[in-house]
């Protein structure tokens, strides 16, 4: 088997919020006692090495330079670029009058060189080698407006690589929304720390291969400024030996826990068994399911390990609760008086519960809401459950999904997994960690059924709720890496993690 590498694994495991940059930004500034003009220029340093690095054979390149700081970063590159013996055209965009000081210096210091600078218009020829984006950074305020939008277009139909600077423009890098039009960079050079949305939501998808450049920011200041989020993958978290402990020779089932998987109403059996058998592979002692009695022999066919209990009324279901040390309950379990009645009982219960799909749904329905203060519980809403809980849009949701998943744990006072691409992990605290790991091959009926199972069988080996949660997410984003690494995302199935989540847990 590959071993699991998340291509973002040379990235720090600190993500800052944009305010946080900006006050790195600020205090590294204030500290160089100039106009910012020293930390531009660096940043310019490092981004021109990139490209070199990215593009060796790069002779002729077209920078496209914003009105603000962003763009004052390009006029420095074009130059330090020109200085090389590269060919450079310099466009230029917006109102160059609201410019910063230390901008406007490196606008002069482009023009100084004998650069051509050049407004862009829609007659303008971009060619080269490379384009480097410098229209819009972390200044970005809304969608971008016209003639930002045209630009945008421009590059993204150029058929150039694109070198993005900070941020590709059109990107929200706090939160890794795209407004509009956006640029499709092919790297990104990003500056200071990392920004939390450069990874989750659209971020991904835009930025293409990501390098931080963290420039001279003054210790004090990051003394003074802790990460917004934590960067957590399979392989740092295997790296750093967060995972489970060898199992001693002298071991027996019953010190693995007895995860209970509740659910499947009829029609969607397979969401239940799905989970049981993640649970399983990942190695939980005992696994039972409480489903309904029409999906016990196919349960059963598939995997006699289990321990069925066809469930009709619902108060059958007691005494398994009794014998179970981990209840997870949601994967198919619909919103029916049946599902009802399965949910008031887990509800009743003390142990520690993972909390998914339809569990969630009716958590979000009147009088059903209640907090996990005094429990141990993990709740993994994907954004259209996670808007119900909310009662907000699902477009709210993920307009901050850090606020979002923050607002859910601090409501239901439970660990909470806001499922996506960038998956987040936060706890009431406010504490927020972010999966790198995972593809859209994921996006397909079932593979959030095999998480409830992996962080239940978590559960029941031991772990916290947070440990559960992070782990379990990096285990099966990083497993369905695995599974499309050969053979590509599309027709990739839930069931097709289980063998590769028995390799990746031991
Ligand atoms: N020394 C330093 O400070 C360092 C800074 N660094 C660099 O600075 C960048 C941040 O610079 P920044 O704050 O000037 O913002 P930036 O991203 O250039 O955008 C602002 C401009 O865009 C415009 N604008 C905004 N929204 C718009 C829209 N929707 N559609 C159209 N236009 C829009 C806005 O105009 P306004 O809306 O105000 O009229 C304004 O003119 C950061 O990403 C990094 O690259 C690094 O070099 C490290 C050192
Ligand atoms: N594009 C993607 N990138 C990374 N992970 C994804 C992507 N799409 C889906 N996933 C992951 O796949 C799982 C899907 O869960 P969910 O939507 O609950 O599926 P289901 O309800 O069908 O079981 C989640 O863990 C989610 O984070
Ligand atoms: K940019």
């Amino acid at each position: 088997m590959n071993r699991p590498f998340s291509a973002k694994d040379h990235l720090p495991a600190q993500l800052f919020s944009v305010a946080q940059i900006r006050e790195l930004d600020r205090q590294t500034i204030a500290a160089q006692g100039d106009d910012g003009f020293t930390l531009m220029h660096e940043a310019a340093t490092s981004a021109l090495s990139v490209l070199q690095h990215h593009w060796v054979d790069a002779r002729k390149i077209t920078v496209i330079a914003g009105p603000g700081n962003n763009g004052g970063d390009a006029f420095i590159l074009a130059a330090l670029a020109f200085e090389c013996g590269i060919r450079v055209r310099v466009f230029t965009l917006g109102d160059l009058t609201k410019q910063t000081s230390a901008a406007q210096k490196a606008l002069n210091m482009a023009v100084q060189t004998g650069i051509s600078i050049e407004r862009l218009s829609t007659a303008s020829d971009l060619s080269g080698d490379v384009l480097v984006d410098g229209l819009l950074g972390t200044g970005l305020s809304s969608e971008p407006r016209d003639e930002f939008a045209q630009a945008i277009a421009a590059i993204n139909a150029a058929d150039i690589p694109v070198l993005a600077l900070d941020v590709p423009s059109g990107l929200n890098a706090d939160s890794g929304v795209v407004y509009g039009p956006v640029v499709k960079a092919d790297v990104t050079i990003t500056f200071i720390g990392v920004k939390r949305g450069l990874l989750t939501a659209s971020g991904p998808d835009v930025c293409g291969a990501l390098e931080l450049a963290e420039l001279s920011v003054i210790d004090s200041a990051h003394a003074n400024i802790v990460a917004d989020a934590e960067r957590i993958s399979w392989a740092r978290l295997h790296d750093e030996m967060r995972g489970l402990a060898p199992r001693r020779g002298n071991a027996h089932k019953g010190h693995f826990g007895h995860v209970l998987v509740i659910g499947g109403e009829s029609g969607f059996g397979g969401a239940a068994m799905m989970a049981v058998e993640a649970a399983g592979r990942i190695g939980a002692g005992l696994v039972s399911c409480a489903t309904r009695p029409e999906h016990v022999p196919a349960l059963l066919t598939r995997r006699p390990e289990v321990m069925a209990l066809g469930v009709n009324s619902g108060l059958e279901l007691a005494p398994a609760i009794q014998r179970a040390t981990i209840l997870a309950i949601g994967p198919g379990l619909g919103q029916t008086s049946w599902s009802e009645l399965l949910l008031q009982q887990v509800l009743g219960a003390q142990q520690p519960v993972v909390l998914d799909a339809d569990a969630l749904n009716l958590l979000a329905s009147p009088g059903w809401h209640c907090e996990f203060s005094e429990r141990v519980a993990v709740l993994t809403p994907h954004p259209g459950e996670a808007a119900r809980m909310l009662g907000m849009t699902v477009t709210e949701v993920q307009t901050d999904r850090f606020a979002s998943a923050r607002l859910l744990a601090q409501r239901y006072q439970a660990v909470v997994v806001l499922k996506g691409q960038g998956s987040l992990i936060a706890d009431p605290s406010g504490r927020v960690a972010l999966c790198t790991d995972g593809n859209p091959g994921m996006s397909c009926g079932g593979m959030g059924d095999v998480l409830t199972g992996v962080i239940a069988a978590l559960l029941a080996q031991g772990l916290n709720a947070w440990d559960a949660a992070c782990l379990g997410v990096c285990c099966h984003s990083a497993a369905a890496d695995v599974a499309v690494a050969d053979a590509g995302v599309r027709g990739l199935l839930a069931t097709d993690l289980m063998p590769i989540l028995r390799e990746l847990i031991n």
